[in-house]
């Protein structure tokens, strides 16, 4: 249902834009636009109608293995009948969707780098100024005197700023098919109420991680060398993982805090590099006193390289995490560098676990199948329907009492994985 609204609005904003195009490129960009249009209709008659995937034919690093995988696909499925839309995993088809809204931008130079969810990211930031600029004056407060906090003082600000980025999540634009969907209030006063709602913690263990993780440093102080942030919305939710990136770092906890984001325009609000940098860009410019001292804080941790953006092909392509290790061998050696690996978001769990159909209570450990290049965490609100690692009976309660616990947005995990102590 979401996947042809979303390709409707894709191409009503390239219609607005229209006038953009002419005045930046002139004729050449009005037919750049007809023509992308008449890309994404297409695109869109092929996915209501249950048209065969076609493979990818724009020539960028990504093309090959996304075509090797429909090949991959085919052969999961016998070669009677070809891979098409409804027959084909949901994982698979809509990141596959998301491709093909690229590709038909890239086929149209010169508006091929025109990000198409720019808008509603950018709204969804100035929707949140309010939450923003209460978390920047939160984070700037706990800074004042966090030399002089005990360990029990700093897990309990820990575990507070994990449930803000945990619940930031809900945040996003996919679920909503572009919908607004923006943080008013401040997170922080409704953290209590939200605490029922975390189906699984295991935030303790990731405690014991990054405390056991802890070497003397260059600096004669005692942190973990790195936590990587596997990021996934723009918008209020990459503040809420900011805002737990500087604590890390300024509390001495870690000492460097990897981003990875990605390459191209995703699920509609997923961060890319320059949503990254507008935001951090955008904060420092803000006139409010802490959330200007924050985003200069943060160039600065960018400037002196505490904090390092990365982004990788393989975060949009459909694979399951499983298969990182042999399909993105660097990628994989790079996350091996880390004490602590954040999953952010329902995308990434969905990768995680395959998107299978497993019983609840599975462990964590086995839905991962294998993956596991550092101790890692999910941070998830569920949205989509599957869920491992609960208690007997657990999943039964929540379905009886509210049947769409599993996509309604309103539950949520902190689940997590020590390849080490297996
Ligand atoms: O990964 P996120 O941003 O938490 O969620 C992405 C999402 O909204 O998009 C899909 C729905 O279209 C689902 O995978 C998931 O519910
Ligand atoms: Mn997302």
């Amino acid at each position: 249902d979401r996947l042809p609204t979303i390709l409707t609005k894709v191409i009503d904003t390239i219609h607005r834009n229209k006038n953009k195009f002419f005045e930046e490129y002139g004729e050449e960009g009005i037919q750049a636009e007809k023509q992308a249009i008449s890309l994404l209709s297409k695109l869109r008659n092929e996915l209501q109608t249950d048209k065969p995937v076609l493979a990818l034919t724009d020539g960028l690093v990504d093309t090959e293995p996304w075509n090797q995988y429909l090949h991959r696909q085919q052969r999961l499925q016998g070669d009677q009948e070809p891979v098409s839309w409804f027959k084909s995993p949901w994982l698979y088809v809509e990141c596959y969707m998301y491709r093909r809204i690229h590709e038909a931008l890239l086929l149209n130079p010169p508006i091929s780098d025109f990000d198409v969810f720019n808008e509603g990211k950018t709204q969804s930031f100035f929707e949140s100024s309010q939450a923003v600029m209460a978390l920047c004056t939160y984070l700037e407060g706990i800074k004042k005197n966090v030399e002089e906090l005990s360990e029990s003082q700093l897990f309990e600000l820990f575990s507070k700023l994990v449930q803000v980025s945990l619940w930031g999540n809900k945040c996003d634009l996919s679920i909503s098919a572009g919908q607004e969907n923006s943080q008013k209030a401040s997170p922080l006063d409704s953290l209590n109420s939200l605490q029922t709602f975390i189906l699984v913690d295991d935030t303790k263990r990731v405690w014991s991680t990054l405390i056991s993780a802890q070497k003397l440093g260059q600096s004669g102080k005692t942190t973990a060398d790195r936590v990587d942030i596997v990021l996934d919305n723009a918008g209020f939710e990459l503040v809420t993982d900011l805002v737990l990136a500087d604590f890390l770092v300024s509390s001495g906890l870690a000492r460097q805090i990897h981003f990875h984001g990605k390459t191209i325009p995703w699920f509609v609000s997923d961060v890319t590099a320059k949503d990254f940098q507008w935001t951090i860009r955008q904060t420092m410019a803000s006139n409010h006193k802490w959330g200007s001292k924050c985003g200069v804080q943060w160039q600065g941790y960018l400037k002196d390289g505490l904090w390092r953006y990365h982004d990788h092909p393989f975060w949009t392509q459909p694979h399951e995490f499983c298969d990182m290790a042999p399909d993105a061998p660097d990628l994989y050696a790079t996350l091996q560098g880390a004490d602590l690996v954040l999953f952010k978001g329902d995308l990434n769990y969905r990768k995680l676990t395959g998107d299978r159909d497993w019983e609840h209570t599975v462990s964590f450990d086995t839905a991962l199948r294998g993956f596991g290049p550092a101790p890692l965490c999910s941070l998830r609100t569920l949205k989509a329907n599957v869920q491992v690692g609960l208690q007997p009976g657990q999943g039964e309660k929540l379905t009886s009492q509210d049947p769409s616990w599993m996509t309604n947005g309103k539950y949520a995990v902190i689940q997590f994985h020590n390849p080490k102590s297996e």
